[in-house]
Protein backbone atom coordinates (compact mmCIF):
# COMPACT_ATOMS: atom_id res chain seq x y z
CA UNK A 1 0.00 0.00 0.00
CA UNK A 2 2.45 2.45 0.91
CA UNK A 3 4.81 1.51 -2.09
CA UNK A 4 1.91 1.69 -4.26
CA UNK A 5 1.78 5.41 -3.10
CA UNK A 6 5.15 6.20 -3.34
CA UNK A 7 5.34 4.47 -6.25
CA UNK A 8 2.89 6.13 -7.96
CA UNK A 9 4.14 9.45 -9.33
CA UNK A 10 6.90 7.57 -11.34
CA UNK A 11 4.30 5.38 -13.12
CA UNK A 12 2.13 8.32 -13.97
CA UNK A 13 5.20 9.66 -15.54
CA UNK A 14 5.67 12.48 -13.04
CA UNK A 15 9.10 11.63 -11.95
CA UNK A 16 11.26 11.73 -15.27
CA UNK A 17 14.31 10.08 -13.30
CA UNK A 18 16.15 9.33 -16.42
CA UNK A 19 16.15 13.31 -16.66
CA UNK A 20 16.73 13.96 -13.37
CA UNK A 21 13.44 16.07 -13.44
CA UNK A 22 11.79 17.24 -10.30
CA UNK A 23 8.65 17.35 -11.95
CA UNK A 24 7.75 18.84 -15.17
CA UNK A 25 4.39 19.75 -15.40
CA UNK A 26 2.08 22.29 -13.72
CA UNK A 27 2.19 21.66 -9.75
CA UNK A 28 -0.13 19.75 -8.12
CA UNK A 29 0.48 20.90 -3.83
CA UNK A 30 0.15 16.84 -3.18
CA UNK A 31 4.11 15.82 -3.15
CA UNK A 32 5.16 14.48 -0.10
CA UNK A 33 8.16 14.92 1.87
CA UNK A 34 8.69 10.62 1.24
CA UNK A 35 7.72 11.28 -2.68
CA UNK A 36 10.89 13.68 -2.43
CA UNK A 37 12.83 10.89 -0.72
CA UNK A 38 12.23 8.80 -3.21
CA UNK A 39 13.04 10.84 -6.22
CA UNK A 40 16.45 11.62 -4.11
CA UNK A 41 17.28 7.57 -4.29
CA UNK A 42 15.89 7.28 -7.58
CA UNK A 43 17.89 10.82 -8.67
CA UNK A 44 21.01 9.46 -6.85
CA UNK A 45 21.20 6.24 -9.06
CA UNK A 46 20.33 8.27 -12.33
CA UNK A 47 22.43 11.29 -11.72
CA UNK A 48 25.74 8.52 -11.91
CA UNK A 49 24.43 6.76 -14.93
CA UNK A 50 23.25 9.93 -16.99
CA UNK A 51 27.19 11.47 -16.08
CA UNK A 52 28.22 8.08 -17.82
CA UNK A 53 26.17 8.65 -21.25
CA UNK A 54 27.17 12.11 -21.29
CA UNK A 55 30.63 11.34 -21.44
CA UNK A 56 31.71 12.62 -24.62
CA UNK A 57 30.80 16.00 -23.03
CA UNK A 58 33.40 18.13 -20.96
CA UNK A 59 32.04 17.81 -17.29
CA UNK A 60 32.15 21.45 -16.69
CA UNK A 61 29.56 22.15 -19.18
CA UNK A 62 26.34 20.04 -19.18
CA UNK A 63 24.88 20.95 -22.32
CA UNK A 64 26.64 23.36 -24.25
CA UNK A 65 28.46 22.01 -27.96
CA UNK A 66 30.46 23.88 -30.67
CA UNK A 67 27.88 25.73 -33.23
CA UNK A 68 27.47 24.67 -36.69
CA UNK A 69 30.08 26.24 -38.82
CA UNK A 70 32.36 24.65 -35.91
CA UNK A 71 33.83 27.86 -34.41
CA UNK A 72 32.29 28.09 -30.72
CA UNK A 73 30.86 31.48 -29.62
CA UNK A 74 33.96 32.30 -27.82
CA UNK A 75 36.09 32.19 -30.57
CA UNK A 76 33.54 34.32 -32.27
CA UNK A 77 33.54 37.18 -29.76
CA UNK A 78 37.66 37.67 -30.16
CA UNK A 79 36.93 40.26 -32.91
CA UNK A 80 34.89 42.20 -30.64
CA UNK A 81 36.19 42.32 -27.13
CA UNK A 82 33.40 42.57 -24.41
CA UNK A 83 33.45 45.23 -22.01
CA UNK A 84 32.41 43.64 -18.21
CA UNK A 85 31.22 46.06 -15.06
CA UNK A 86 30.71 44.40 -11.64
CA UNK A 87 27.55 45.95 -10.34
CA UNK A 88 28.62 45.81 -6.48
CA UNK A 89 31.60 45.56 -4.21
CA UNK A 90 30.94 44.52 -1.12
CA UNK A 91 32.55 41.20 0.25
CA UNK A 92 31.56 38.64 -2.45
CA UNK A 93 31.54 41.68 -4.97
CA UNK A 94 35.14 42.56 -4.46
CA UNK A 95 36.06 38.93 -4.22
CA UNK A 96 34.70 38.21 -7.84
CA UNK A 97 36.28 41.36 -8.95
CA UNK A 98 39.59 40.07 -8.39
CA UNK A 99 39.20 36.88 -11.07
CA UNK A 100 36.63 38.90 -13.17
CA UNK A 101 39.94 41.64 -13.48
CA UNK A 102 42.47 39.16 -14.11
CA UNK A 103 41.03 37.20 -16.36
CA UNK A 104 39.93 40.32 -18.49
CA UNK A 105 43.62 40.62 -18.67
CA UNK A 106 44.38 37.37 -19.99
CA UNK A 107 41.44 36.73 -22.82
CA UNK A 108 41.41 38.44 -26.07
CA UNK A 109 37.37 37.93 -25.66
CA UNK A 110 37.20 41.19 -23.07
CA UNK A 111 37.94 44.50 -23.20
CA UNK A 112 40.87 45.03 -19.97
CA UNK A 113 39.62 47.42 -18.44
CA UNK A 114 36.45 46.48 -15.96
CA UNK A 115 34.40 48.74 -14.40
CA UNK A 116 33.40 48.37 -10.61
CA UNK A 117 30.37 49.91 -9.03
CA UNK A 118 31.01 50.80 -5.68
CA UNK A 119 28.20 52.42 -3.34
CA UNK A 120 30.06 55.71 -2.30
CA UNK A 121 31.22 55.94 1.50
CA UNK A 122 33.91 57.66 3.38
CA UNK A 123 36.36 55.12 4.93
CA UNK A 124 38.68 57.03 7.89
CA UNK A 125 37.69 60.26 5.93
CA UNK A 126 38.33 59.67 2.50
CA UNK A 127 36.25 58.35 0.04
CA UNK A 128 36.40 54.31 -1.00
CA UNK A 129 36.78 54.65 -4.25
CA UNK A 130 39.45 56.97 -4.27
CA UNK A 131 41.12 54.18 -1.53
CA UNK A 132 40.48 51.64 -3.94
CA UNK A 133 41.45 53.14 -7.64
CA UNK A 134 44.64 54.18 -5.38
CA UNK A 135 45.73 51.26 -3.52
CA UNK A 136 43.81 48.37 -5.65
CA UNK A 137 42.16 47.54 -2.54
CA UNK A 138 38.70 47.48 -0.95
CA UNK A 139 39.92 48.13 2.80
CA UNK A 140 36.31 48.13 4.05
CA UNK A 141 34.93 44.92 2.49
CA UNK A 142 38.16 42.92 1.47
CA UNK A 143 40.92 43.93 3.38
CA UNK A 144 44.32 42.45 2.68
CA UNK A 145 43.73 41.30 -0.48
CA UNK A 146 44.68 43.32 -4.08
CA UNK A 147 42.25 43.78 -6.55
CA UNK A 148 43.98 43.62 -9.96
CA UNK A 149 44.89 47.83 -11.72
CA UNK A 150 42.73 47.06 -14.43
CA UNK A 151 39.20 47.43 -12.12
CA UNK A 152 38.17 50.70 -12.17
CA UNK A 153 35.91 51.85 -9.04
CA UNK A 154 33.31 54.08 -10.12
CA UNK A 155 30.86 55.58 -7.63
CA UNK A 156 27.87 56.23 -10.42
CA UNK A 157 26.05 53.03 -11.52
CA UNK A 158 25.06 54.57 -14.88
CA UNK A 159 28.78 55.43 -15.48
CA UNK A 160 30.06 52.32 -14.84
CA UNK A 161 27.30 50.31 -16.83
CA UNK A 162 26.83 52.18 -20.24
CA UNK A 163 28.94 51.06 -22.09
CA UNK A 164 29.39 47.16 -20.88
CA UNK A 165 28.45 44.20 -22.05
CA UNK A 166 27.91 41.77 -19.77
CA UNK A 167 26.86 43.49 -16.34
CA UNK A 168 27.56 41.64 -13.57
CA UNK A 169 25.41 41.95 -10.36
CA UNK A 170 26.22 41.34 -6.66
CA UNK A 171 24.86 43.72 -4.61
CA UNK A 172 22.96 42.47 -1.04
CA UNK A 173 19.48 41.85 -2.67
CA UNK A 174 17.59 44.92 -1.06
CA UNK A 175 19.06 47.30 -3.25
CA UNK A 176 18.41 45.95 -6.55
CA UNK A 177 15.04 47.48 -7.44
CA UNK A 178 16.75 50.95 -6.73
CA UNK A 179 19.83 50.25 -9.10
CA UNK A 180 17.75 48.12 -11.68
CA UNK A 181 15.30 51.82 -11.65
CA UNK A 182 18.50 54.01 -12.53
CA UNK A 183 20.05 51.84 -14.74
CA UNK A 184 16.81 52.02 -17.28
CA UNK A 185 17.33 53.02 -20.55
CA UNK A 186 20.67 53.41 -19.78
CA UNK A 187 22.69 50.60 -20.88
CA UNK A 188 23.42 48.65 -23.68
CA UNK A 189 20.52 46.43 -25.23
CA UNK A 190 22.28 44.02 -26.02
CA UNK A 191 23.86 43.55 -23.07
CA UNK A 192 23.89 40.35 -20.62
CA UNK A 193 23.35 39.77 -17.26
CA UNK A 194 24.84 37.43 -14.18
CA UNK A 195 23.37 37.81 -11.12
CA UNK A 196 25.51 36.58 -8.25
CA UNK A 197 22.74 37.88 -5.43
CA UNK A 198 21.38 35.10 -3.23
CA UNK A 199 17.62 36.61 -1.88
CA UNK A 200 14.32 36.92 -3.14
CA UNK A 201 12.30 40.13 -3.44
CA UNK A 202 8.14 40.28 -2.61
CA UNK A 203 6.51 40.43 -5.81
CA UNK A 204 3.29 42.83 -6.12
CA UNK A 205 0.03 40.59 -5.25
CA UNK A 206 1.72 38.25 -3.17
CA UNK A 207 4.30 35.95 -3.74
CA UNK A 208 8.13 36.27 -4.48
CA UNK A 209 10.30 37.22 -7.43
CA UNK A 210 13.28 35.83 -8.68
CA UNK A 211 16.16 38.65 -8.69
CA UNK A 212 17.20 37.53 -12.14
CA UNK A 213 13.34 37.86 -13.41
CA UNK A 214 13.48 41.60 -11.70
CA UNK A 215 16.54 42.20 -13.68
CA UNK A 216 15.59 40.83 -16.84
CA UNK A 217 11.97 42.44 -16.46
CA UNK A 218 13.32 45.84 -15.69
CA UNK A 219 16.02 46.12 -17.53
CA UNK A 220 14.93 44.15 -20.91
CA UNK A 221 18.32 41.60 -20.65
CA UNK A 222 18.42 38.29 -20.14
CA UNK A 223 19.67 37.27 -16.92
CA UNK A 224 22.08 33.78 -15.81
CA UNK A 225 23.21 33.14 -12.66
CA UNK A 226 25.82 32.40 -10.67
CA UNK A 227 25.48 30.62 -6.82
CA UNK A 228 28.02 28.09 -4.66
CA UNK A 229 29.60 26.97 -2.04
CA UNK A 230 31.50 30.44 -2.55
CA UNK A 231 32.78 32.12 0.78
CA UNK A 232 33.75 35.32 -0.25
CA UNK A 233 37.51 35.50 1.77
CA UNK A 234 38.22 31.55 0.97
CA UNK A 235 37.98 32.72 -2.84
CA UNK A 236 39.67 35.76 -2.54
CA UNK A 237 42.43 33.91 -1.01
CA UNK A 238 42.36 31.28 -4.01
CA UNK A 239 41.33 28.31 -1.87
CA UNK A 240 40.15 25.51 -4.66
CA UNK A 241 36.50 25.60 -4.80
CA UNK A 242 33.57 24.92 -7.24
CA UNK A 243 30.62 27.00 -8.55
CA UNK A 244 27.29 26.88 -10.76
CA UNK A 245 26.05 28.82 -13.48
CA UNK A 246 22.64 28.33 -14.41
CA UNK A 247 22.24 29.93 -18.05
CA UNK A 248 19.86 28.48 -20.64
CA UNK A 249 21.25 30.25 -23.26
CA UNK A 250 24.29 28.78 -25.38
CA UNK A 251 26.20 31.43 -26.59
CA UNK A 252 26.33 33.09 -23.14
CA UNK A 253 26.66 30.10 -20.95
CA UNK A 254 30.87 29.83 -22.55
CA UNK A 255 31.40 33.75 -22.59
CA UNK A 256 30.39 33.89 -18.99
CA UNK A 257 32.12 31.03 -17.88
CA UNK A 258 34.96 32.08 -19.52
CA UNK A 259 35.08 35.49 -17.14
CA UNK A 260 34.71 33.49 -14.32
CA UNK A 261 36.81 30.69 -13.90
CA UNK A 262 40.22 30.22 -12.77
CA UNK A 263 42.22 27.16 -12.11
CA UNK A 264 41.07 27.36 -8.32
CA UNK A 265 37.24 27.84 -9.14
CA UNK A 266 35.69 25.86 -10.91
CA UNK A 267 32.60 26.59 -12.89
CA UNK A 268 29.76 23.89 -13.76
CA UNK A 269 27.38 25.41 -16.33
CA UNK A 270 23.97 24.05 -16.15
CA UNK A 271 20.41 25.30 -17.89
CA UNK A 272 18.35 24.86 -14.37
CA UNK A 273 18.85 28.75 -14.01
CA UNK A 274 15.58 28.79 -11.16
CA UNK A 275 16.69 26.36 -9.01
CA UNK A 276 20.16 27.24 -9.35
CA UNK A 277 19.04 30.67 -7.42
CA UNK A 278 16.54 29.47 -5.37
CA UNK A 279 19.01 27.06 -4.25
CA UNK A 280 21.38 30.38 -3.33
CA UNK A 281 18.33 32.12 -1.97
CA UNK A 282 17.27 29.64 0.55
CA UNK A 283 19.97 28.18 1.76
CA UNK A 284 20.45 31.21 3.85
CA UNK A 285 17.49 30.49 5.82
CA UNK A 286 18.98 26.99 6.75
CA UNK A 287 22.01 28.89 7.77
CA UNK A 288 19.96 30.84 10.08
CA UNK A 289 18.90 27.52 11.57
CA UNK A 290 22.03 25.86 12.00
CA UNK A 291 23.36 29.53 13.69
CA UNK A 292 20.13 28.53 15.94
CA UNK A 293 21.27 25.07 17.15
CA UNK A 294 25.44 26.54 17.66
CA UNK A 295 23.49 29.21 19.73
CA UNK A 296 21.46 26.87 21.97
CA UNK A 297 24.57 24.48 22.19
CA UNK A 298 23.46 21.58 20.40
CA UNK A 299 25.68 19.29 18.63
CA UNK A 300 26.63 17.99 15.24
CA UNK A 301 23.75 15.58 14.84
CA UNK A 302 21.71 18.54 15.02
CA UNK A 303 22.94 20.70 12.92
CA UNK A 304 23.10 17.62 10.63
CA UNK A 305 19.14 16.89 11.13
CA UNK A 306 18.71 21.31 10.35
CA UNK A 307 20.69 21.07 7.33
CA UNK A 308 18.81 18.01 5.79
CA UNK A 309 15.38 18.70 6.64
CA UNK A 310 16.37 21.91 4.79
CA UNK A 311 17.54 20.78 2.16
CA UNK A 312 14.02 18.89 1.86
CA UNK A 313 12.03 21.64 2.04
CA UNK A 314 14.22 23.22 -0.85
CA UNK A 315 13.79 20.62 -2.51
CA UNK A 316 9.83 20.78 -1.70
CA UNK A 317 10.13 24.44 -2.17
CA UNK A 318 11.42 24.31 -6.14
CA UNK A 319 8.59 21.42 -6.55
CA UNK A 320 5.75 23.43 -5.63
CA UNK A 321 6.83 27.25 -7.01
CA UNK A 322 9.37 26.42 -9.76
CA UNK A 323 8.14 23.10 -11.34
CA UNK A 324 10.49 21.67 -14.07
CA UNK A 325 13.31 21.80 -12.02
CA UNK A 326 16.28 18.97 -12.04
CA UNK A 327 17.07 17.49 -8.98
CA UNK A 328 20.21 16.90 -10.17
CA UNK A 329 20.53 20.42 -9.78
CA UNK A 330 20.71 20.14 -5.86
CA UNK A 331 23.78 17.99 -5.97
CA UNK A 332 25.51 20.69 -8.14
CA UNK A 333 27.83 23.26 -5.77
CA UNK A 334 24.76 25.97 -5.28
CA UNK A 335 23.02 23.14 -3.59
CA UNK A 336 24.30 20.67 -1.33
CA UNK A 337 27.53 21.93 -1.28
CA UNK A 338 26.54 25.89 -0.62
CA UNK A 339 24.18 24.69 1.92
CA UNK A 340 27.35 22.93 3.82
CA UNK A 341 29.33 25.36 3.57
CA UNK A 342 27.15 28.56 4.57
CA UNK A 343 25.85 26.57 7.40
CA UNK A 344 29.59 26.17 9.30
CA UNK A 345 31.56 29.49 7.70
CA UNK A 346 28.76 32.01 6.52
CA UNK A 347 27.85 35.28 7.88
CA UNK A 348 23.85 34.13 8.36
CA UNK A 349 25.52 31.20 10.87
CA UNK A 350 27.54 33.61 12.59
CA UNK A 351 25.16 36.35 13.87
CA UNK A 352 22.42 33.73 14.01
CA UNK A 353 24.35 32.27 16.96
CA UNK A 354 24.99 35.28 18.78
CA UNK A 355 21.29 36.17 18.42
CA UNK A 356 21.31 33.21 20.16
CA UNK A 357 23.56 33.97 22.97
CA UNK A 358 23.37 37.61 23.23
CA UNK A 359 19.37 37.85 22.96
CA UNK A 360 19.99 41.19 20.55
CA UNK A 361 18.18 42.06 17.86
CA UNK A 362 19.41 40.26 13.88
CA UNK A 363 19.73 44.38 13.35
CA UNK A 364 22.03 45.42 16.44
CA UNK A 365 24.14 42.68 15.45
CA UNK A 366 24.39 42.87 11.54
CA UNK A 367 25.75 46.26 12.60
CA UNK A 368 28.38 45.36 15.23
CA UNK A 369 29.38 42.34 13.88
CA UNK A 370 29.42 42.79 10.04
CA UNK A 371 31.01 46.03 9.19
CA UNK A 372 28.39 47.09 6.82
CA UNK A 373 28.03 43.93 5.17
CA UNK A 374 24.71 42.31 4.97
CA UNK A 375 22.92 39.92 6.06
CA UNK A 376 20.26 37.94 3.43
CA UNK A 377 18.80 34.65 5.30
CA UNK A 378 16.66 37.06 7.50
CA UNK A 379 14.77 39.16 5.13
CA UNK A 380 14.61 36.16 2.65
CA UNK A 381 13.19 33.80 5.79
CA UNK A 382 10.35 36.79 5.92
CA UNK A 383 9.72 36.77 1.78
CA UNK A 384 9.22 33.27 1.98
CA UNK A 385 6.97 33.22 4.74
CA UNK A 386 4.94 36.01 3.71
CA UNK A 387 4.41 34.05 0.38
CA UNK A 388 3.83 30.70 2.32
CA UNK A 389 0.96 32.50 4.55
CA UNK A 390 -0.79 34.12 2.00
CA UNK A 391 -1.18 30.37 0.54
CA UNK A 392 -1.75 28.87 3.47
CA UNK A 393 1.20 26.35 2.83
CA UNK A 394 3.25 27.57 6.17
CA UNK A 395 3.05 24.18 7.86
CA UNK A 396 4.84 22.57 4.90
CA UNK A 397 7.80 24.24 5.68
CA UNK A 398 8.29 24.07 9.28
CA UNK A 399 11.54 24.68 9.42
CA UNK A 400 11.61 28.20 6.81
CA UNK A 401 8.74 29.10 8.84
CA UNK A 402 10.37 28.66 12.77
CA UNK A 403 13.56 30.43 11.29
CA UNK A 404 11.38 33.15 10.40
CA UNK A 405 9.26 33.50 13.73
CA UNK A 406 12.05 33.25 15.91
CA UNK A 407 13.98 35.65 13.66
CA UNK A 408 11.23 37.88 14.24
CA UNK A 409 10.54 37.33 17.89
CA UNK A 410 7.51 35.39 17.26
CA UNK A 411 9.05 32.46 19.05
CA UNK A 412 12.04 32.23 21.14
CA UNK A 413 14.97 30.20 19.64
CA UNK A 414 14.05 28.05 22.35
CA UNK A 415 10.93 26.65 20.37
CA UNK A 416 12.77 25.91 17.34
CA UNK A 417 13.38 22.21 17.57
CA UNK A 418 10.17 21.93 19.09
CA UNK A 419 8.86 23.49 15.68
CA UNK A 420 11.36 20.68 13.47
CA UNK A 421 10.34 17.65 15.69
CA UNK A 422 6.89 16.52 14.50
CA UNK A 423 8.38 17.85 10.33
CA UNK A 424 6.72 16.37 7.89
CA UNK A 425 9.88 14.05 6.74
CA UNK A 426 8.84 12.45 9.67
CA UNK A 427 6.18 11.67 9.09
CA UNK A 428 5.32 8.31 7.23
CA UNK A 429 7.82 5.29 6.20
CA UNK A 430 9.84 5.22 2.74
CA UNK A 431 9.87 1.22 3.90
CA UNK A 432 7.73 -1.01 1.85
CA UNK A 433 6.21 -3.36 4.57
CA UNK A 434 3.59 -5.12 2.47
CA UNK A 435 6.56 -8.34 2.23
CA UNK A 436 7.02 -8.24 6.24
CA UNK A 437 3.11 -8.14 6.59
CA UNK A 438 3.10 -11.24 3.93
CA UNK A 439 5.33 -13.12 6.30
CA UNK A 440 4.26 -12.75 9.42
CA UNK A 441 0.59 -13.71 8.18
CA UNK A 442 2.70 -16.95 6.76
CA UNK A 443 4.64 -17.08 10.46
CA UNK A 444 0.92 -17.12 12.36
CA UNK A 445 -0.90 -19.72 9.92
CA UNK A 446 2.15 -22.01 9.89
CA UNK A 447 1.56 -21.81 14.13
CA UNK A 448 -1.93 -22.60 13.41
N1 LIG B 1 30.06 37.44 1.03
C1 LIG B 1 29.97 36.20 0.60
O1 LIG B 1 30.72 35.31 1.05
C2 LIG B 1 29.01 35.87 -0.47
C3 LIG B 1 27.94 36.69 -0.78
N2 LIG B 1 27.07 36.34 -1.76
C4 LIG B 1 25.95 37.19 -2.11
O2 LIG B 1 26.42 38.31 -2.82
C5 LIG B 1 25.54 39.42 -2.64
C6 LIG B 1 26.35 40.63 -2.27
O3 LIG B 1 26.99 40.39 -1.05
P1 LIG B 1 28.40 40.98 -0.65
O4 LIG B 1 29.23 41.32 -1.82
O5 LIG B 1 28.95 40.00 0.33
O6 LIG B 1 27.98 42.36 0.05
P2 LIG B 1 28.32 42.83 1.53
O7 LIG B 1 27.25 42.36 2.43
O8 LIG B 1 29.71 42.47 1.88
O9 LIG B 1 28.34 44.39 1.43
C7 LIG B 1 27.26 45.22 1.37
C8 LIG B 1 27.39 46.05 0.11
O10 LIG B 1 26.21 46.82 -0.05
C9 LIG B 1 26.59 48.14 -0.43
N3 LIG B 1 25.52 49.05 -0.10
C10 LIG B 1 25.17 49.55 1.10
N4 LIG B 1 24.12 50.37 0.96
C11 LIG B 1 23.80 50.38 -0.36
C12 LIG B 1 22.81 51.01 -1.14
N5 LIG B 1 21.90 51.81 -0.57
N6 LIG B 1 22.77 50.76 -2.46
C13 LIG B 1 23.65 49.94 -3.05
N7 LIG B 1 24.63 49.30 -2.36
C14 LIG B 1 24.69 49.53 -1.04
C15 LIG B 1 27.87 48.37 0.34
O11 LIG B 1 28.58 49.42 -0.22
C16 LIG B 1 28.56 47.04 0.14
O12 LIG B 1 29.24 47.01 -1.07
C17 LIG B 1 24.53 38.97 -1.59
O13 LIG B 1 23.35 38.58 -2.22
C18 LIG B 1 25.19 37.76 -0.95
O14 LIG B 1 24.24 36.82 -0.45
C19 LIG B 1 27.22 35.20 -2.48
C20 LIG B 1 28.28 34.37 -2.24
C21 LIG B 1 29.24 34.62 -1.22
O1 LIG C 1 26.72 32.57 0.17
C1 LIG C 1 27.70 32.41 0.87
C2 LIG C 1 28.66 31.32 0.66
O2 LIG C 1 28.42 30.62 -0.52
C3 LIG C 1 27.93 33.32 2.00
O3 LIG C 1 26.99 33.09 2.99
P1 LIG C 1 26.79 34.18 4.13
O4 LIG C 1 26.08 35.35 3.53
O5 LIG C 1 26.01 33.49 5.21
O6 LIG C 1 28.18 34.54 4.61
Amino acid sequence: MCMARIWSPLSRGLWKANNLQVRPSAPTLSLSYSDISVAFTVSVRSLFSSRRLHSPQPPSTRYFSINKSGISSVQMACSNPKQVCIIGSGNWGSAIARIVGSNALRSKNFDERVTMYVYEEMFNGKKLTEIINETHENVKYLPGRKLPPNVVAVPDVVEAAKDADVLIFVVPHQFIRTLCATLLGKIKSTAIALSLIKGFDRAEGGGIDLISHIITRHLKIPCSVLMGANLANEVADEMFCETTIGCKDATAGPLLREIIQTNYFRVVVVDDEDTVEVCGALKNIVACGAGFVDGLGLGDNTKAAVIRLGLMEMVKFVDVFYPGGKLATFFESCGVADLITTCYGGRNRKVSEAFVRTGKSIKELEDEMLNGQKLQGPYTAEEVSYMLKIKGMEEQFPLFTAIHKICTGQLTPKDFIDCIRNHPEHMGSRVDYSNLEALDIECQNSKL
